[in-house]
């Protein structure tokens, strides 16, 4: 018997709830809060009331609402699917009721564009001295991509050397420019500085200034630009044996045309301007004409292929292997009423708090996703909707 309490009520919370309420088995009450409650309700009716026991309104930004809403459900888990500025609030409420945690994505400071995990591992010894785990990270990158590194040095290789994750998205959504998530969180991520491990230090390159031609599967040759995400800082870090790590991502040429002209005139700004005589953030505003990622999904054609290709020494010889998921938008709409972005980082947090709730990956402390054993996640991947493949190949970088 498990309770778990999900915050948030966006793209990713849809796909998640509406998986963990197909495995009643593992997820057989489900609790729902955010900001606004009318999103928690529209979600509990399309579900299933049955299965939603009961929805909320919480403002995460505030430790003491969350603590009590938890007090209040007495919940196994709380999965944040909010915003990453809510992780370190929601992660105190855990801690002051001694409640298990799960995210997607490392914290940031609202008005700072800069993520990393030092904050959230600054809770390490507190989480293991209550008794409590947290699992950080459980989407599809960061989450699946650091089970694929885990898996492929577990199975493939002595000892891995190079590590370059892939992010297309080869949809067509019929938009001008609309992001596929959080546009604030999204655009705030694509515009920061490029970072890539390199021999034991980061180096630093301008912003989406590095590309490569990356043929994808079952999509085809797409510009890939060099850029910093998270999962890169873990997995080094867990890792040790990797001389060089870097994350790619597609972009199309409008898509890139449109943010330029947006950061140009200044609609990405974080920092609050005067509008007639109130203060408002630019990409706040940004966000609020941009369409909303999870409206997308209807009539969305095309899919995505995510993917970590790792070179590394098996017996002596180098080798190549590239793991990969290719994922639908519209099978995802057919599915879950979502697009592909959505789903495929909504049902990693699915899993990831499945494998909590029935003890598979359980220990008290903060973890990253490669520091358990990768092959339960692997098997439920196969039977969740995100098939795996991996291939023997040349590596296609230069
Ligand atoms: N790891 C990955 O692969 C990956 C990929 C995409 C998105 N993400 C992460 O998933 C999370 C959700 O993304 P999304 O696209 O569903 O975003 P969204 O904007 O659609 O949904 C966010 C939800 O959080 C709620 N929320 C915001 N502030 C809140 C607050 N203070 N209190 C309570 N609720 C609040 C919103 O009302 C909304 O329901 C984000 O953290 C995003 O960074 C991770
Ligand atoms: N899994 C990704 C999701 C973002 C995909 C971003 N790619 C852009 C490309 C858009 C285009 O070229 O038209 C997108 O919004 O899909 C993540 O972790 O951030």
């Amino acid at each position: 018997m498990s309770k778990v309490l999900i915050i948030g009520a966006g793209g990713v919370a849809s796909v998640t709830v509406k998986k963990c309420a197909r495995l009643p088995e593992l997820f057989d009450e489900i609790y729902l809060a955010s900001r606004t409650i009318s999103k928690c309700e529209a979600l509990q009716k399309e579900v299933g009331i049955d299965r939603v026991k009961a929805v909320f309104a919480v403002d995460a930004d505030s430790a003491a609402q969350v603590t009590a809403l938890i007090q209040k459900v007495q919940p196994d888990l709380v999965v944040n699917l909010a915003l990453p500025y809510q992780d370190l609030p929601i992660m105190d409420a855990c801690l002051a009721t001694k409640t298990d945690y799960l995210d997607t994505a490392n914290y940031e400071p609202k008005d700072v564009a800069k993520f990393e995990y030092s904050w959230q591992w600054a809770y390490q010894d507190r989480f293991k001295e209550a008794g409590i785990m947290a699992l950080l990270g459980s989407g599809f990158d960061p989450g699946v991509t650091n089970v694929y590194t885990a898996y492929a040095a577990k199975h493939y290789f002595d000892e891995i050397h190079y590590l370059d994750i892939v992010d297309c998205n080869g949809g067509d959504h019929g938009q001008a420019f609309a992001t596929n998530f959080n546009p604030e969180i999204n655009i705030r991520e694509i515009t920061q500085v490029g970072k890539y491990f390199e021999n034991g230090e980061w180096k630093e390159t301008p912003p989406l200034s590095v590309r490569e031609d990356l043929d994808y599967q079952n999509i085809g040759v797409r510009a890939s630009y060099l850029m910093f995400h998270e999962e890169l800082e873990s997995i080094v870090k867990h890792f040790p044996s990797l001389k060089r790590a870097r994350f790619w991502m597609t972009f199309g040429d409008a898509y890139l045309n449109h943010l330029k002209v947006l950061e140009g005139i200044g609609m990405t700004s974080i920092t609050p301007i005067d509008f007639q005589g109130q203060q408002i953030v630019p990409l706040e505003f940004l966000k609020a004409v941009l369409p909303n990622p999870g409206s997308l999904a209807q009539g969305y054609t095309g899919q995505t292929c995510i993917g970590t290709y790792v070179t590394g020494i098996k017996d002596g010889q180098e080798k190549t292997i590239f793991i990969y998921n290719n994922c639908s938008h519209s099978a995802c709409y057919e599915e879950v009423g979502a697009q592909a972005v959505s789903y495929t980082t909504g049902v990693p947090a699915m899993i990831g708090a499945a494998l909590m709730l029935n003890k598979t990956w359980h220990k008290p402390g903060v973890w990253n996703m490669e520091q358990f054993d990768p092959d339960p996640f692997m098997d439920m991947l196969n039977e969740h909707g995100l098939a795996w493949h991996v291939i023997k190949c040349e590596s296609p970088f230069k």
